[in-house]
């Protein structure tokens, strides 16, 4: 499957909010979308979900443009909003037979499809008990286990781990990166770490234009010899946050990450970049 987006452009009110995207997007490996807040990332997916009209551009799913015929996309997505829907007094059987009676599966194709799915999302013992009894991690489990329903040929989740304890990130990313092999899935995220080490393109998003696509690597090469470390007492650390993309309390000390051409400080040694430091150095460039 491919999804090429040509110049695709998006207004609310007097203010865009997309501007002239352009992306050609496969399966065979998780994409990952990334941007500070109001970037455009969500406004992107509604879009490429046919939730919104672009007032510029085409969207070609294999071959077929999907703002003029959008039910192409629509019987080929499984789609997970920011805003999960919840219903409290429904198991997340009883959810999971709604979703599919929605999307038209049937009840025998249903039952093996929501069995396997609480399964590979560890909620097999849970089946039965309602949602509000729930956890934040399982319900959001819940919501990816009906975005999975039919098999969708396009995966879309957008920020699917926000509040989630870390191993509830791990099962979702996991599962997400194996879907990704034969289904076009893309993932936005906050969260680098998400994405780090299972997402086979990332693109970088700011106010509504693309700083990057490409392939990790070619977004860690950006900052190669650009990265320093160092250790600093306490009292120091509040006066340098210019460039730092992060401080954190190790055994020896305070360490302050910095991005910088040239070498901040005597102590400071160059150290290997994380797609972290890559992705910071790219907002704040803006290239
Ligand atoms: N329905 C709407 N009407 C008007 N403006 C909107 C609407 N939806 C989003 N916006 C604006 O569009 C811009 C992009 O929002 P969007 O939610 O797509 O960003 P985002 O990158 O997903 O941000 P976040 O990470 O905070 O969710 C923001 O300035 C937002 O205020």
């Amino acid at each position: 499957m491919e999804l090429n987006i040509r110049n695709v452009s998006l207004t609310f009110g007097q203010k865009l909010i997309l501007d002239n995207i352009n992306l050609n997007l496969h399966s065979g490996g998780l994409i990952g979308l990334i941007g500070p807040n109001g970037a455009g990332k969500s406004t992107l997916l509604r879009t490429i979900s046919t939730i919104l009209k672009p007032e510029k551009g085409n969207i070609f799913l294999d071959g077929v443009d999907i703002v003029k015929y959008p039910k192409k996309m629509r019987i080929s997505l499984g789609y997970l909003p920011q805003q999960v829907p919840y219903y409290p007094h429904l198991t997340p059987i009883e959810y999971l037979q709604y979703i599919a009676a929605l999307k038209g599966i049937s009840k025998k194709q249903a039952r093996s499809n929501i069995e396997n799915l609480l399964t590979k999302f560890h909620l097999i013992n849970a089946g039965n008990t309602k949602l509000a009894d729930f956890s934040g991690g399982m319900r959001q489990r819940v919501g990816i286990a009906a975005t999975l329903l039919g098999d969708p040929k396009v995966i879309i989740v957008d920020e699917p781990t926000i509040g989630l304890d870390p191993l509830e990130r791990v099962t979702i990313r996991n599962v997400l990166a194996e879907m990704a092999v034969n289904h076009i899935v893309i993932l936005s995220t906050h969260v680098i770490s998400d994405i780090e080490a299972v997402a086979s393109k990332i693109i970088v998003l700011k106010e509504g234009q693309i700083l990057y696509t490409g392939s990790p690597e070619g977004l860690l090469q950006r900052v190669t010899n650009s990265v320093w470390e160092y250790t600093a007492p306490v009292n120091q650390v509040l006066n340098q946050l210019e460039n730092v993309s992060s401080i954190a309390q190790e055994i020896d000390g305070i360490h302050i990450r910095v991005i910088s051409q040239s070498k901040p400080n005597a102590e400071a040694v160059n150290v290997t970049p994380r797609l972290e430091d890559a992705s910071l150095a790219i907002l704040e460039s803006g290239d």
